[in-house]
């Protein structure tokens, strides 16, 4: 086992190249290690390739060099029906536009992760409506998005991409759009969470406030990642 931290490494990526049509270079020779219960903030400049880099660890986009681990399995080393298993598994995300489905219940959501990989609707929907009360709404379980806040559908997403206990948890700007105060408590939350689960968190973010619950900060540039000293 390696560590990071002294914890012990969940998300092993090795020098990540990507370029995308243009050709454009988005960055190269990236590397990062991130530890179980660690949670790291990415932040860089607009169109820098922050969300491109999210959507590659996710197994949802391939990069042209390098490789990413997930609790030891390389993803390039998997074809697409072992990768869609380990996503579905291993990864929780909270993409920027929540992805909400309006026609299930709110704790049909938040179960659907679980419903993917066990057959026990039973225990789906207990473990969904304990989640649903880790985050403020438990006696809404029954109700749709439509009735919903910003924050509140936020806090949906973040209960949904936990409630399969995943060993990564990836986030697209968890407070994008969202109020100071609300922000404030969906932000303690998603770190509580990755902390208690011991999983590795990567949240992208362009707000100081999200940076600062992380336990490290990383400058994404065309040169890959740089630990930001200070705050
Ligand atoms: N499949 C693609 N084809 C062409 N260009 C792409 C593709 N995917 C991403 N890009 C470009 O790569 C750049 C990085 O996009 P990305 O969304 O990852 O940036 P970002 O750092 O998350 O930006 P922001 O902070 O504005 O959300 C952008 O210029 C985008 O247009």
């Amino acid at each position: 086992m390696r560590y990071v931290n002294g914890n012990p490494i969940l998300l092993d990526v090795h020098a990540l190249g990507k370029s995308v049509p243009g050709p454009r270079r988005l960055f190269r020779s990236l590397n990062l290690q991130v530890g179980a219960g660690e949670l790291i903030a990415i932040i860089g400049d607009s169109g820098v390739g922050k969300s491109t880099l999210l959507n590659i660890l996710a197994g949802l986009d391939d990069a042209d060099e390098g490789s990413v681990a997930i609790n030891g399995t390389v993803l390039g080393a998997l074809d697409d029906a072992a990768r869609t298993r380990l996503r579905r598994e291993r990864i929780g995300f909270v993409f920027q536009a929540f992805h909400i489905l309006p026609y299930l219940t709110l704790r049909q959501n938040v179960a659907l992760p679980l419903a993917l990989v066990s057959p026990d609707a039973a225990a789906a929907d207990t473990r969904a409506t304990a989640m649903l009360e880790a985050v403020g709404l438990g006696d809404r379980g029954d109700g749709y998005a439509r009735d919903l806040s910003g924050g509140e559908l936020q806090r949906v997403a973040i209960a949904r991409a936990l409630v399969h206990r995943p060993a990564l948890i990836l986030a697209d700007e968890p407070t994008g759009n969202l109020d100071p105060e609300t922000a404030a408590r969906v932000l303690k939350l998603f770190a509580e969470a990755v902390r208690e689960n011991g999983a590795a968190g990567v949240m992208v973010t362009h707000s100081d406030a999200s940076a600062a619950v992380a336990d490290r900060v990383l400058t994404l540039s065309a040169d890959g990642l740089a630990e930001r000293r200070g705050r």
